[in-house]
C-alpha cells in the first residue's frame, strides 16, 4: 500500500514535473516569437516610414516591403497552431479565420494583382495591420514576461475598436479594386471544357469572400469586445466549448 503511494506520488510529481517542463518550453517559445514578430512588424513599420519620407508617395510602397509583409503574416499560421496544441488558451477557428484571411489578402489578392498593388486601401490596411501587430505582439511578449505596461494593456484592448473597421475597409476595397483585373484576365479561373470537367471562377469567389465578412467579422469583433470586458473590466466570461 505504501509502496503504491510512493509509487503514485512519484508518478503525480514526474507528471507535475513534464507539465512544468512543457509550459516552461512553451513560455520560452512564445516568448521568442513574440519578441520576434513584435520586431518584423517593427521593421516593416520603419520601412514604410522611411520610403515614405525618402518618395512623398505611396506608390511603390507595397512593392518595397512585400518581402517581409509576406514573410512575417504567412509565420503567423503558426498561431493556430499554438491553439491547436492548447499552449495559447484561444480558439482555433477564431485564429484560423483572423490568420487565414490576411494570408489571402497578402498571397492571393495584393501579391497576385500588381494594378492594384498603388492603391490607397493597401496603404490603409497595411499601417492598420502594422500598428495592430506591434502592439498584439509587445502585449504577448511583456505579459508572459510578467511586466505588462497599463499602456500596453491599454492599447491591445481599445485600438482594435477604430482598427478593425479601419483594417476591413481598407481589405474590402482593396477586393473591390481588384475585381475588374480579375475579371478581365480571368486569373485563377477554370473554364468548362476542361480534363478535369470542373468550373472555378475567382471574379465569384472574390464577391463570395467579400460577404463573407459580414457575417465572420462581428464574430471576431466581439470576441475582441468580450476580451476587452474580461481584460480591463474584469467581468468573468464563462467561455463556451467550441
Ligand atoms: C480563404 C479565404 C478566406 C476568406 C475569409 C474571409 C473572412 C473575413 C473576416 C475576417 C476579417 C478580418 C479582418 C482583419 O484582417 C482586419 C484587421 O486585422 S484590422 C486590425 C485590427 N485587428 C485586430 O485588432 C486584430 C485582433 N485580433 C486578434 O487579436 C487575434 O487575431 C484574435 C484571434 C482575433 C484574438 O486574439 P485572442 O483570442 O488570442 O485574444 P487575446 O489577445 O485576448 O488572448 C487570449 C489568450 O491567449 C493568449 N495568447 C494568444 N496569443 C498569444 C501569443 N502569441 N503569445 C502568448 N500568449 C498568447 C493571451 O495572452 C490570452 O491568454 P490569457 O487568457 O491566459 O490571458
Amino acid at each position: 500500500m505504501a509502496s503504491m503511494e510512493e509509487d503514485g506520488s512519484v508518478e503525480e510529481k514526474d507528471n507535475n514535473n513534464k507539465k512544468r517542463t512543457k509550459s516552461a518550453i512553451a513560455v520560452a517559445w512564445l516568448t521568442f516569437y513574440n519578441i520576434a514578430m513584435t520586431a518584423g512588424w517593427l521593421v516593416l513599420a520603419m520601412a514604410m516610414m522611411r520610403f515614405y519620407l525618402q518618395k512623398a508617395t505611396h506608390k511603390g510602397l507595397y512593392k518595397s516591403i512585400a518581402r517581409t509583409l509576406k514573410f512575417f503574416q504567412t509565420v503567423a499560421l503558426v498561431e493556430v497552431g499554438h491553439c491547436a496544441i492548447g499552449i495559447v488558451r484561444t480558439s482555433v477557428i477564431v485564429t484560423g479565420v483572423q490568420v487565414c484571411s490576411r494570408i489571402f489578402m497578402v498571397w492571393f489578392i495584393t501579391n497576385s494583382i500588381k494594378q492594384i498593388q498603388n492603391e490607397e486601401s493597401v496603404i490603409l490596411f497595411l499601417v492598420v495591420w502594422t500598428l495592430t501587430e506591434i502592439t498584439r505582439y509587445s502585449f504577448y511578449t511583456f505579459n508572459l514576461l510578467n511586466h505588462l505596461p497599463y499602456f500596453i494593456k491599454w492599447a491591445r484592448y481599445n485600438m482594435f475598436i477604430i482598427m478593425y473597421p479601419l483594417g476591413v475597409a481598407g481589405e474590402l476595397l482593396t477586393i473591390y479594386a481588384a475585381l475588374p483585373f480579375v475579371r478581365k484576365t480571368g486569373m485563377l479561373s477554370m473554364r468548362l471544357p476542361n480534363k478535369y470537367n470542373i468550373s472555378f471562377d475567382y471574379y465569384y469567389f472574390l464577391i463570395i469572400v467579400m460577404l463573407s465578412y459580414i457575417p465572420l467579422f462581428p464574430q471576431l469583433f466581439f470576441h475582441m469586445l468580450r476580451q476587452r470586458r474580461k481584460v480591463l473590466l474584469g467581468e468573468i466570461i464563462v467561455e463556451k466549448d467550441e
